[in-house]
């Protein structure tokens, strides 16, 4: 059976080509009157993983009629040097939208970075300010990764109330946002990390599974209740016996879906929508922009005031 005949399959693509078409709606309007959105990428060193997503987020916003510039530094660049290029794309009026792509090499703080994108900028929700608001049930403006991960679930029509969520991986960008994301959807949620005694004991009581922890197809079938929904995130790049390479998850897709009632592809799953969503909280970080706009002038339509 192909991939797109399965409907055990929850594919990102659909999903995702409704967001870009209600974004490229909005991002017309918002030219028409003075205001085009436009993203700004800023990758430092060199990640194959972090190529793919950016050649993705390229492609998907000329789709959606979205400005898109990408910045690249090299690995050897001081934090100061890399604030001080935030700040002056904070300061730039043309910029709707800033997303530092991770990882960033270790000798980075990645939590000073974001905190230097302006919080109305940050369209990763990653500024200490804006990942606050998800305990607060604001949100509008997620991290990506994470709101993909939990609309497909939701493609699934499952009751989130009381459902038995199992995260792997607790990350700061996907894990730990995931959960806060479905405690307020009223999920039963428990986190598992390098510390948890048994993984595998966690799983498989879980009615939906998120697995991010980047290691290939760590999660087998008997890690899986049957019938659950298995959302992979994991983006890992293998080489094959033939020499070339290919992208797989974290879980063992071949063997997982004889078990699971639902589970995301790699690719195609979670990959697609990430990348929809950004370009959707562009535009979220666009209106916020507007809202200040119209408060100081007077208007939200800079072409007519001008
Ligand atoms: N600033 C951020 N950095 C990173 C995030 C994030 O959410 N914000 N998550 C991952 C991104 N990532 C892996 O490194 C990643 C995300 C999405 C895709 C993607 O578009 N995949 C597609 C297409 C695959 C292909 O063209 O072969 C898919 O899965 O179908 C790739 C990578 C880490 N960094």
């Amino acid at each position: 059976m192909s991939l797109s005949d399965d409907s055990r399959y929850l594919r990102g693509g659909p999903v995702a080509q409704r967001i870009i078409a209600a974004v490229r709606e909005d991002a017309t309007i918002a030219k028409a009157e003075g205001f085009p959105p436009k993203l700004i990428s800023i990758t430092v060193g060199d990640t194959d993983a972090v190529d793919v997503y950016v050649r993705n987020q390229r492609a998907k916003a000329q789709l959606a009629g979205i400005d898109f510039e990408e910045r690249r530094f090299p690995a050897t660049i001081t934090s100061g040097e890399l604030e001080a290029a935030i700040h002056g794309l904070n300061a730039d009026p043309r910029v709707t939208g800033i997303i530092i792509q991770r990882p960033v090499p270790a000798h980075i703080p990645i939590k000073m970075l974001q905190a230097a994108v302006h919080p109305l900028k940050d369209v990763e929700g990653m500024h200490p300010a804006s990942i606050g608001n998800i305990v607060y049930n604001q949100l509008d403006l997620a991290p990506c990764t994470a709101a993909a991960s939990v609309e497909l679930l939701k493609e699934t029509g499952l009751d989130l109330k009381g459902l038995e969520v199992v995260i792997v991986g607790h990350s700061e960008i996907v894990g730990k946002p995931i959960a806060f994301l479905l405690m307020s959807e009223g999920a039963t949620v428990t986190v598992c990390h390098h510390m948890t005694r048994s993984v595998a004991a966690h799983a498989r009581r879980a009615d939906a599974l998120f697995v991010a922890v980047g290691k290939p197809r760590l999660i087998k079938a008997d890690m899986v209740k049957p019938g659950a929904a298995v959302i992979d995130i994991g983006i890992n790049s293998e080489v094959g016996p033939d020499g070339t390479s290919r992208i797989v998850g974290d879980v063992d897709t071949d063997s997982v879906k004889e078990v699971a009632s639902w589970i995301t592809p790699v690719p195609g799953g979670v990959g697609p929508l990430t990348v929809a969503i950004l370009l959707r909280n562009t535009m979220v970080a666009l209106s916020r922009q507007r809202a200040l706009y119209e408060a100081t002038y007077g208007t939200s339509d800079r072409l007519a005031a001008e």
